[in-house]
């Protein structure tokens, strides 16, 4: 094993707030928003601007919703502002913009449709402003760019769930709205249908350009859709920032354990340095004596097969090996430089699947291993 291995360590790093640019079209400043003793959301600052995709994405119950509706016009402020292009639409004193004026389209998991008129009717429904063959056009257009043009004569009920939601998604864009209020669109379709849905849904957005917010509690479906991630804990926004800046630069604990489960190594900091069962690790701005909590996720860990040297207890070896699909799953007892030992587990690509036993020599991808204070 690589004891002698000294690894650069991530630390944490605040993600980038917000995009140079255009003004934003929509923009919550200091927003509270609290239901007698429940304060579901509390001081948050967002901002969204034109083609870009932010998800709002956090665990069940920290505030999601509740901000979508005050975006929407649906659920008044206690405190704070929400502007529409510069304007103020609300505030602490009430709703001064109605939603049906916010220019806003909506779509939630279960899009109800008009079940007696025709899918094309549906999405005619909302464009009442345009002529008949304008309106027609326009109607069969968004249905054509999620796939569904040959079911413009269907009525919902004939429909599979996720060809209604399709549907949903085209009537709540066809308007053109500046604003698209997602929430959890995707939830109630099953895994492939999901991804399909997703994909085309994201390149319907970018192609017209408007101004996205997306409720999920799926941190792979945030990183697949979002241009920024505003990840929530209890009502407030704990992190900001691209996919990059919450995967590669959490600013605590709870932000990398969001983006899946990671080796958790409780350590100290021994002059610049700790020690751990897979190598040296750089103590980054920790002091001596500090105590820390190192995180490593299992993508981070590099498995290299090595022919046994010494006995079995003395070596990082094999636990077991289980493939996943596009990944495997090594289970792994390290032995550190110290003596220490350690359950591991890493994620390789492909079909790797060592055999119990087995010595190996283990190292850190440092990009993805994070030390707290404990
Ligand atoms: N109308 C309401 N009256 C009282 N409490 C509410 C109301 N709406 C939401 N809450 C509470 O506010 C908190 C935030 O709820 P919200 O629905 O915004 O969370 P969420 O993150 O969207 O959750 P989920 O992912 O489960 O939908 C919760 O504690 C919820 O119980």
């Amino acid at each position: 094993m690589s004891s002698a291995e000294r690894v650069e360590t991530a630390v944490d790093v605040q993600g980038s707030v917000s995009p140079a640019g255009p003004k934003a079209i929509l923009s919550l400043e200091q927003v509270s928003c609290h239901f007698e003793q429940v304060k579901a959301v509390t001081e948050v600052d967002l901002s969204l601007h034109a083609g870009e995709v932010v998800c709002l994405l956090g665990p069940s119950g920290c505030g999601k919703t509740t901000l979508l509706r005050v975006a929407a016009g649906l659920q008044p402020v206690t405190d704070g502002q929400v502007r529409l292009n510069d304007q103020v639409v609300s505030d602490g004193h009430g709703m001064l913009v109605p939603p049906e004026k916010r220019s806003v389209g909506l779509a939630f998991q279960e899009s109800a449709l008009f079940p007696h008129l025709t899918v094309l009717d549906n999405v005619m429904f909302g464009l009442k402003h345009l002529k008949g063959p304008a309106r027609q056009a326009r109607a069969l257009d968004l249905l054509k760019q999620f796939g569904m043009a040959e079911f413009s004569r269907a009525y919902p009920h004939t429909l599979s769930g996720g060809q209604q939601q399709r549907v949903a998604l085209a009537r709540a864009l066809a308007p053109s709205p500046k604003i698209m209020l997602l929430d959890e669109p995707f939830s109630s379709l099953d895994a492939r249908l999901r991804d399909q849905i997703r994909d085309d849904t994201l390149h319907v957005l970018k192609h017209i350009d408007t101004a996205t917010l997306l409720v999920t509690h799926d941190p792979e479906e945030a990183m697949f859709m979002a241009d920024r991630i505003a990840l929530m804990r209890h009502g407030h926004i704990v992190q900001m920032g691209s996919p990059t800046d919450l995967y590669c630069h959490p600013i605590d604990p709870f932000v990398v354990t969001f983006f899946g489960p990671v080796n958790e190594y409780l350590g100290q900091v021994q002059e610049k340095t700790i020690s751990t069962p897979v190598g040296y690790l750089d103590a980054g701005h920790f002091s001596h004596g500090d105590a820390v909590r190192v995180m490593i996720r299992p993508e981070a860990v590099q498995v290299r097969l090595v022919s046994q040297s010494t006995a079995a207890h003395q070596t990082s070896h094999v636990i077991m090996s289980r493939l996943l699909g596009a990944t495997s799953l090594v289970h792994l007892c390290a032995h550190g430089p110290d003596g220490q030992e350690m359950h591991l587990h890493a994620k390789v690509p492909g079909v790797f699947l060592p055999k119990e036993g087995q010595a190996v020599e283990l190292s850190l991808d440092p990009r993805q291993v994070f030390v707290f204070p404990r």
